[in-house]
């Protein structure tokens, strides 16, 4: 019998609803799970400890002749995303020479916030990589970008009068597109039909998730003792496809991620389907 394919599952709520149905045992699909933060599934998926997984976009952009893309599934946002923030003890425009702390678990909004503090504030700080506590990251630089559910607990916590720049609505309002975050990524010497049977089990299972949306959000919201209404809506935010509509938002990012030397070149977005 062979080995089951090995999967990364981003250890984040934004994920719920794309495994949902595999996690409920409602799918079945021969996989083993491996959960991490993105930065650690980018480093696993690149050094072969794992054989599939949703990948930081600018992570794909930097690896792309050894990877392609599954169809269907991506992490984006429309516009607000809500937990991809960066808190900043001033206004972003006096950010200028500042330091800001960047989550380690990151790789595409390190680049984004990168992006519309050159383009849309005009400002160059310094960087610094930290871990992904807001709190901590305030007390030592200016401002900190945190994700996933590093940032809604920040948001909940934050009783500090910190300016906080949701970078999806950020992103949308600089450009009018939507913010692709991740992608599935499939190294090029996994087998292809291996690879489609998984794509297939995380696309129905992304349905019943999106079925079971509203039980999703109530397990939030009672998990990290979020308001209802506002887990229900956090969930609204993302969108888990990847239509013509995402490649074209992804291809802007890539084009600006190139002008600040964050990728050498525009990759060719490969989706195999
Ligand atoms: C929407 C999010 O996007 C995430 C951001 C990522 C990044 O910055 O590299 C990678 C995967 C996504 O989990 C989030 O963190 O909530």
């Amino acid at each position: 019998m062979s080995e089951p394919t090995r999967v990364g599952r981003i250890d984040f709520v934004n994920s719920d609803p794309v495994y949902h149905g595999i996690e409920t045992g409602e799918v079945e699909a021969d996989i083993r799970l491996v959960e991490g933060f993105p930065a650690a599934l980018n480093e696993m998926l690149a050094r072969g400890e794992i054989d599939i997984a949703p990948v930081s976009s600018i992570e794909y952009a930097r690896r792309s002749d050894d990877y392609y893309l599954l169809p269907d599934l991506s992490v984006s946002s429309r516009a607000e995303v809500g937990s991809v923030s960066l808190f900043s003890s001033v206004p972003a425009e006096e950010l200028d020479g500042a330091t800001v702390a960047l989550a380690s678990t990151s790789a595409t909004s390190v680049v984004l916030l990168k992006i519309l503090l050159d383009e849309r504030y005009g400002v160059s700080p310094e960087y610094i990589v930290r871990e992904p506590d807001a709190e901590a990251m305030l007390a030592e630089a200016d401002a900190g970008l945190v994700i996933g559910d590093h940032a809604l607990l920040a948001e909940r916590d934050d009783e500090t009068d910190a300016h906080v720049y949701d970078l999806g609505r950020e992103w949308r309002e600089h450009t009018d597109e939507r913010m692709v975050y991740a992608v599935w990524a499939v190294r090029n010497d996994v087998p292809r039909s291996e690879a489609l049977g998984v794509a297939e089990a995380l696309q129905e299972s992304k349905r019943v998730g999106y079925e079971a949306i509203d039980t999703i959000a109530s397990d939030l919201a009672e998990r990290m003792s979020l308001d209802p209404g506002y887990a229900r809506s956090y969930l609204g935010m993302l969108d888990h496809d990847l239509t013509p509509s995402h490649i074209r938002g992804l291809t802007k990012y890539y084009e600006k991620a190139e002008r600040i030397d964050e990728i050498e070149t525009v990759p060719e977005i490969t989706v195999k389907k």
